[in-house]
């Protein structure tokens, strides 16, 4: 761990680590840490940011078949078996060697407001202990894009243009680029017993800045963290950078 003074208003414990490399194994013990704690539902996130922390689950002895899983997003009009869906990502990133009890993933191909309920029921039958995140470089955590109530629950998002071209070097062409996708909303994010963001990259510093020392607004969705109880926040020197 990197031992820094820097600017933190906010009550979340922070840790930054030299690189994501080091963030994936801080974050892997934290998981470890909550599961001993007898942490029974994980609630996962996809994108480029956990994967150095499902690196280390991959690699662990634990066995995670007694867990239940629940992932933030999927987007909207992409099959489970779509190179780029999150189911994929999951399968490919965590799954395939760390199976779960169950895993809950939001139908990309769900009808709109069976899926939205569906999901919202999961969630209250499956209450999160132990929330996983990334965070967006607009500040959205799952895909709720600034602007999205702090109150709502499972919905879909309309992508702005920031997540779209953030995530087109995943697609053939932007056309590709889903422009909606099914996401917890930030009421459901906030319900979870404990949780756990990571941000690692140069391009996440003003992301990190404002969500731990800007003002509580939903034009920055991850500010509402620092009304959250229990939340640690694992950034590399670069996420740190303008701390
Ligand atoms: O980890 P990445 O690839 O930078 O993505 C950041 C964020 O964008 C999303 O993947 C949604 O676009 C979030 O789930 C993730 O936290």
């Amino acid at each position: 761990m990197i031992d820094k003074t820097i600017k933190n208003n906010s009550k979340m414990n922070v840790i930054i680590t030299k690189d994501k490399v080091e963030g994936g194994k801080k974050a892997f013990e934290l998981v470890e840490k909550a599961i001993h704690s007898d942490a029974a539902v994980l609630g996962l996130a996809t994108g480029s940011t956990p994967e150095t922390l499902y690196k280390e689950m991959r690699a662990s002895n634990t066995d995670y078949s007694n867990l239940i899983s629940i992932n933030l997003d999927e987007y909207k009009g992409l099959p489970a078996d779509h190179p780029q869906s999150y189911h994929t990502f999951m399968q490919e990133n965590l799954f395939k060697d760390k199976p779960f009890k169950k895993s809950f993933i939001p139908d990309g191909l769900g009808d709109e407001d069976e899926e939205v309920k569906r999901y919202n029921k999961i969630i209250e039958e499956y209450p999160i202990d132990l929330q996983i995140l990334g965070i967006g470089t607009n500040a959205h955590i799952g895909f709720n894009e600034p602007g999205t109530s702090f109150l709502q629950e499972t919905h879909v998002e309309k992508l702005t243009e920031a997540t779209i071209n953030a995530n087109k070097r995943y697609f053939e062409s932007e056309e590709d680029v889903p422009k909606y996708a099914f996401s917890m909303g930030i009421k459901s994010i906030l319900s979870a017993k404990k949780i756990l963001l990571m941000a690692f990259g140069e391009s996440k510093a003003e992301a990190v800045h404002d969500m731990l020392n800007g003002p509580i607004t939903e034009q920055v969705p991850a500010s509402i963290l620092q009304t959250h109880d229990d939340v640690t926040v694992i950034i590399d020197e670069a996420a740190a950078s303008k701390l």
